[in-house]
């Protein structure tokens, strides 16, 4: 037996990085994270592979990562493709019923089927469905006010009910919940399009989530955008109530749904840069929160 100098490990940092995570691992062991993954930070091969381990990782580190995707660009290059012009109103598709049966093909058959092959990679863990599946999500025809008027926007969906048990089952059963923001109708035999932040939100609250996290392809809200790029990191619910009229396009869903999220029982939402590669571990797993993050009135002002 030798007492002479403990040897040098050249590994060491890596246990290092491990034990600074512990804290994180303890307090979201058993935790349900809903994960909006958009369609604009869904552009990149490297990226996409990135997104998949994260998630996986966090599967293996106890918690429970639901993912519901986007698919906008997606959507819009395939109606361009079969010659269906698409517009949006009040930050949402116009969808027709032609619209529908792309958008349909879209998530379910071609996002949703590579997210799930991605994730797959690392094991047998994911199982794709769309809100039509089990009645997990269904809402009613959605007519927005645009400057006082209801306006029809064909078959879009308000989400009127959520139901957890497919999702509930797949994750006692250790899976990846990957969900289309695709609802069943209460009114017709027919389908509706929802869009994939609102829905996200819908299920985080639904499930009782400890956290939403929307990736999108900015570093989260700007203060006074597009004037500025300051970043807001810390928002009340109050606070985030007061801004949203000023929003405009694509964060509004985002941040309304964030609303949403953390009044109903999420305990927080954020919406974090889809562009860095392991955002979601940054997010998670050490305290360099990137990004905007939405909490419950009470918890203290930024
Ligand atoms: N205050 C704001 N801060 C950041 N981005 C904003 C803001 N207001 C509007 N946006 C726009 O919202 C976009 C993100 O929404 P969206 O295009 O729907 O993305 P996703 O496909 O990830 O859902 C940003 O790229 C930006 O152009
Ligand atoms: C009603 C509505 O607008 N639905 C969206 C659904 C996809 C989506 O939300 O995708 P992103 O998250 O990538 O924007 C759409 O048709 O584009």
């Amino acid at each position: 037996m030798s007492n002479g100098p403990t040897r040098k490990h050249t590994a060491l940092p890596k246990a290092q990085i491990l034990v600074e995570a512990l804290p994180w691992l303890t307090r979201h062991h058993g935790k349900t994270v809903v994960i909006k993954f958009g369609g604009n930070a869904m552009v990149d091969d490297d990226l996409k592979a990135a997104f998949a381990q994260d998630v996986v990782f966090l599967r293996h580190a106890g918690l429970k990562p639901v993912v519901v995707h986007g698919g906008g660009p997606q959507i819009s290059a395939a109606l361009d493709r079969a010659g269906i012009v698409s517009e949006f109103k009040a930050g949402l598709r116009v969808t027709t019923e032609d619209a529908m049966d792309v958008v349909r093909m879209v998530l379910a058959g071609q996002v949703q089927r590579e997210l799930v092959g991605l994730l797959n990679q690392h094991g047998p863990l994911a199982v794709g469905l769309t809100g039509e599946d089990a009645h997990t999500i269904t809402a009613t025809k959605h007519q927005p006010r645009i400057e006082g008027e209801l306006v029809d926007i064909g078959r879009v969906g308000q989400i009127t009910e959520i139901d957890t048990g497919a999702v509930e089952t797949l994750l006692a059963d250790g899976r990846i919940p990957v969900v289309s923001s695709i609802a069943r109708s209460q009114d017709d035999g027919h389908v509706y399009n929802v869009n994939a932040d609102t829905a996200a939100a819908a299920l985080a609250a639904a499930l009782g989530a400890e956290t939403l996290m929307v990736l999108t392809d900015v570093e989260g809200l700007y203060e006074d955008w597009p004037d500025s790029d300051e970043v807001i990191s810390r928002l009340t619910a109050t606070q985030l109530e007061k801004l949203l009229p000023d929003l405009s396009s694509g964060m509004v869903p985002k941040m309304e749904g964030c609303l949403h999220a953390v009044r109903n029982g999420v305990t927080t939402a954020r919406v974090i840069d889809g562009r860095v590669q392991h955002s979601i571990l940054l997010e998670i797993f050490t305290d360099e929160g990137i990004g905007t993050m939405v909490v419950p009135d009470g918890q203290g002002e930024p």
